[in-house]
């Protein structure tokens, strides 16, 4: 479970640059729930995964995960807590270690030990097991560099690391946007079947529409840092890409720039 109230935060405070990105989100996130998230450049949707990962302290506001307080945890301290998979494929691994090493490393998130206990025994098989269910191929590679990897692969390994420490909550910074179609739709519906599978809370930046609506259980639409809309169920069922458009236009009582949310 995510539970976000009343979140603000101020970028360079008493700058000529000062900038309100979160104006007071809340937002409960129940546990298992899949979550879209949507919005024109600079609404504040890397700003609310950040405080979420911890990279970004809210000025006010409170950050739960689970039971935990995690408001003023730095993004290591929430690292068991907390996986995240980020635009660049090359972000969230480490290129020069083989495919095994960064899942040893992936394992480990959050705790202090070396990698070599980390890569013993069973382990190694078990992470034979976990990457063979991606069925490309990938389990007879364990020992090549990350970074002979394609990006789909790496995003598709990215994604078995997020859920090796346990972690309960996914955050998926517009993961699939530097992908071609075909592989965005692979690891989309590789990313549907995990978090159904490990019933993750998780919490999906797009700047796709489609892919918003497509997915997940429930969709928010951030802008000028405040949510201004939150669909589910039967509405959300019922919504097309032109609609949220309409809604948009009509909740904020302003024109959206269309060119500034891809329709596709
Ligand atoms: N570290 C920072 N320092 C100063 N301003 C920042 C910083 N990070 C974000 N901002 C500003 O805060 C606002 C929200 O940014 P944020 O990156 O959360 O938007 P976004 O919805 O993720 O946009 P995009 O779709 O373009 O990535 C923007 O105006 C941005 O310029």
């Amino acid at each position: 479970m995510i539970s976000v109230k009343d979140i603000k935060v101020v970028f360079g405070r008493g700058t000529p640059l000062q900038k309100q990105a979160l104006n007071g989100v809340s937002l409960t996130i129940e546990q298992g729930s899949f979550v879209t998230v949507i919005g024109s450049n600079g609404a504040g949707k890397s700003t609310l995964l950040g405080v979420l990962a911890g990279d970004v302290l809210p000025s006010e506001g409170q950050v739960l995960i689970g039971k935990s307080d995690v408001t003023r945890k730095s993004t290591a301290a929430r690292a068991g807590l907390v996986a995240r998979v980020f635009q660049d494929p090359l972000t969230g691994s480490c290129g020069s270690l083989s495919i095994e090493e960064n899942l040893a490393l992936a394992a480990r998130r959050g705790e202090k030990r070396g990698l070599a206990p980390a890569l013993g025994g069973n382990r190694r098989g078990y992470f034979r097991e976990r990457i063979a269910e991606l069925n490309l191929g990938l389990e007879n590679r364990l020992k090549d560099r990350m970074d002979l990897l394609s990006g789909g692969q790496r995003q598709a390994v990215s994604l078995v690391m997020a859920t090796l420490a346990g972690s309960e909550v996914l955050l998926l910074d517009e993961h699939t946007a530097a992908l071609d179609p075909g592989m965005a739709e692979f690891v989309m519906n590789l990313t549907q079947k995990i978090v159904a599978e490990r019933k993750l809370t998780t919490m999906m930046v797009t700047h796709s529409m489609r892919q918003a609506l497509d997915y997940g259980h429930r969709t928010i639409m951030l802008h000028g840092g405040e949510i201004v809309l939150d669909v589910a169920g039967e509405n959300r069922k019922n919504l097309q890409v032109e609609d949220l458009i309409a809604m948009f236009r009509k909740m904020r009582g302003q024109t959206l720039d269309d060119d500034a949310l891809l329709i596709g």
